[in-house]
């Protein structure tokens, strides 16, 4: 389903989405800041200063499901058409997990149409983020792994929580899968081509120190300074005109941008055959498993 029939289907009657108001904040933020509501995603639009806090509530681990990626994608697009809106700073609503990434159960025991469905819609939200005009940084609040990790890798900057508890990295490999090559390609933009290698290969999940020294994430602060400290690094980005920071935003990213966008339907098409497959099924039902037993 494209974008647009998802948003249908969520703005269907008895959806939580619809209805969704942007009105004055009832507590947080500077005098005029605006709070969103919808079901998965708070936005919290300060207009004076010109940027948006974007929060995931996606309990109990922000994965990103359908209707996850499908709210964040509405909720972007409305921001990118919101004139008063010139930066966004992602972070989880509640500490402690940014985001568990792809959501698996989206992944396993589903059909084929299914799968390039979310695929789709996974291709689409990293399309917005990465192309996106706007300053966006990541707030990172909580542990980050594999499609969580993604979502920090599109932004232009990201602060990383001081907890150890708290590792960042693409995993995949862990899980008996692999990083797509956009993914790679987003985090080689990030930290370049050896360190990639050996952390894809080895699906490393990094400790907050770690992902400094290797530049996966650009400072690590106390864990109650995410979001100021992210705020304020914004306003460094702002304080540069918009049309001269996006142009230089496009040059860096187009290439890794068009080899997607060339490549689109057939990188469908491989994920759709390699998630089908007996033996992938097999390990992710197994590490899927394991997540559950944890808690019963
Ligand atoms: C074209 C390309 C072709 C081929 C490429 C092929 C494949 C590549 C495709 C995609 C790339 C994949 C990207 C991904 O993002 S895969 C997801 C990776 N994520 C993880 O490995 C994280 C898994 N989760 C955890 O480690 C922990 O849950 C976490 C540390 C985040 C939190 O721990 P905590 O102890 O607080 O919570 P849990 O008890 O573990 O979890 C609670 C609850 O949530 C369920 N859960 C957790 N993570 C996920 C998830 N990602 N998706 C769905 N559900 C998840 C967990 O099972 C528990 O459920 P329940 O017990 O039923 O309450």
């Amino acid at each position: 389903m494209a974008l647009v029939a998802r948003v249908r289907a969520l703005l269907l009657p008895g959806s939580r989405l619809r209805g969704a108001t942007l009105g004055r904040a009832a507590n947080g933020g500077g005098a005029g800041a605006r709070r969103a509501l919808s079901h998965r995603v708070l936005v919290e639009a300060d207009p004076a200063a010109g940027v948006a806090v974007v929060k995931f509530r996606n309990p109990p681990v922000n994965s990103l499901s359908l209707e996850m990626l499908t709210e964040l994608g509405i909720c972007l697009e409305k921001l990118e058409n919101d004139k008063t809106v010139r930066g966004i700073v992602l972070t989880a609503d509640r500490p402690g997990i940014f985001s568990a990434g792809l959501d698996l159960t989206e992944m396993c025991g589903r059909n084929p149409a299914h799968y390039a469905e979310f695929w789709k819609a996974v291709q689409e939200l990293w399309l917005r983020l990465y192309q996106s005009n706007m300053a966006l940084g990541a707030a990172i609040n909580g542990t980050c792994p594999a499609g969580g990790c993604l979502l920090s890798l599109t932004c232009d900057y990201r602060i990383l929580a001081d907890n150890p508890k708290y590792t960042i990295g693409l995993n995949e490999t862990q899980l008996g899968i692999f990083a797509p090559f956009w993914f790679k390609d987003t985090m080689v933009n990030t930290i370049g081509h050896r360190a990639t290698e050996r952390a894809l290969q080895l699906g490393l999940l990094f400790t907050p120190a770690e992902a400094l020294q290797v530049g996966l994430v650009d400072q690590v602060v106390p864990e109650d300074q995410v979001q100021s400290t992210a705020l304020s690094v914004m306003s460094q980005w702002l304080a540069i005109p918009d049309h001269a920071r996006q142009l230089t935003k496009t040059m860096m990213r187009k290439a890794t941008v068009d080899q997607l966008l060339k490549h689109r339907e057939a990188d469908i098409q491989n994920f759709v055959s390699f998630i089908s497959r007996d033996s992938i099924q097999k390990v992710l039902q197994v590490y899927l498993q394991k997540l559950r037993k944890k808690n019963h």
